[in-house]
C-alpha cells in the first residue's frame, strides 16, 4: 500500500474514532501518525462544535498537539478514571494481540491503557495480520547496562537492534530510556515471549499488548470497519 493511500485510511479511522468522545469524558490520547489525525479531528470538534472533554496523553508530542487546539490535558495521576483511550498500533491479529511502540511511546501508552475503562485502536488495514512479528517488536530498556540486555537478547535469537535517530544517537523515550527493536519475523507464542521480556532485568516494558484492546477501527478503502473483541463484549 502506498503512503498516500495508507494516510487516507489512517485519517478515516481517526475521524471515525473521534465520534466516540463526548462532552465530559476523560479520554486517553495515544501517539503516532494515526492518532495525529484523531487529535486534529478532536481539535476541530472542540473549536467548531464546542466539544469539552479532558485528555490524558501518552507522549509529550500528543500533549503539545492537543494543547495547541485548546484541549484540556491533565496528568494521569490527577485522573480518577479514564473513560476511553484511543491509540494507534503497529500490528494486530485476529486474537486482538498487538504490537505497539513504533513511535517509542509504548510505556506511557501501556500505563494509560491499563487504567482505561475501554481501549480503542485505530489502524489502516495493512496492520491487520494473521501472525504478529513482522513489525520489529519494540522493547524499552534502561540505558545503564543496555549492552548486556542486548547481548542476552542476541543469545536468545531475538535479533535485537538498538533504535537510533537520524544523527545516529540512541532514540530516547519520554522517560529517557532506549528502545531495542526485536526482528522476530513471527511471534508464535506472544504470551511466553512477553513473560520472558518482562522478567529480564533492565527491561522496563515491551510493546506486546495482548488481548487488551476492546475495539479496533480499521481504515479500509470501503470505509472504516469495526473489529469487536469478543472477550471484551
Ligand atoms: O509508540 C507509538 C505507538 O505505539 C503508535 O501508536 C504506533 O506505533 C502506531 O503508529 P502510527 O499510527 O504512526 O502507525
Amino acid at each position: 500500500m502506498d503512503k498516500e493511500t495508507q494516510d487516507k485510511l489512517k485519517k478515516a479511522a481517526g475521524i471515525e474514532a473521534a465520534q466516540l468522545i463526548r462532552d465530559g469524558m476523560v479520554a486517553g490520547l495515544g501517539t503516532g501518525s494515526t492518532v495525529k489525525f484523531l487529535v486534529d479531528e478532536l481539535g476541530r470538534r472542540t473549536r467548531e462544535e464546542g466539544l469539552k472533554f479532558t485528555g490524558v496523553t501518552t507522549s509529550r508530542r500528543t500533549q503539545e498537539q492537543a494543547e495547541g487546539y485548546g484541549i484540556k490535558i491533565i496528568d494521569i495521576d490527577d485522573a480518577d478514571h479514564i473513560d476511553i483511550t484511543i491509540d494507534g498500533a503497529d500490528e494486530v491479529d485476529k486474537d486482538f494481540n498487538g504490537i505497539k511502540g513504533g513511535g517509542a511511546a509504548l510505556l506511557w501508552e501501556k500505563i494509560v491503557a491499563v487504567n482505561s475503562n475501554k481501549i480503542v485502536w485505530i489502524v489502516d488495514r495493512s496492520k491487520v495480520v494473521d501472525t504478529i512479528g513482522a513489525f520489529p517488536l519494540p522493547v524499552e530498556v534502561i540505558p545503564f547496562g543496555a549492552g548486556h540486555v542486548i547481548a542476552q537478547f542476541k543469545k536468545r535469537g531475538y535479533k535485537p537492534v538498538l533504535r537510533l535517530d537520524a544523527q545516529g544517537e540512541p532514540v530516547r523515550t519520554d522517560e529517557k530510556n532506549y528502545i531495542v527493536d526485536l526482528h522476530l519475523g513471527r511471534i508464535e507464542n506472544p504470551k511466553e515471549l512477553a513473560g520472558d521480556l518482562i522478567t529480564t532485568v533492565g527491561v522496563v516494558e515491551h510493546g506486546l499488548f495482548l488481548n487488551m484492546v476492546d475495539t479496533v477501527i480499521v481504515g479500509d478503502p470501503a470505509g472504516p470497519r469495526v473489529m469487536q473483541n469478543p472477550d471484551k463484549a
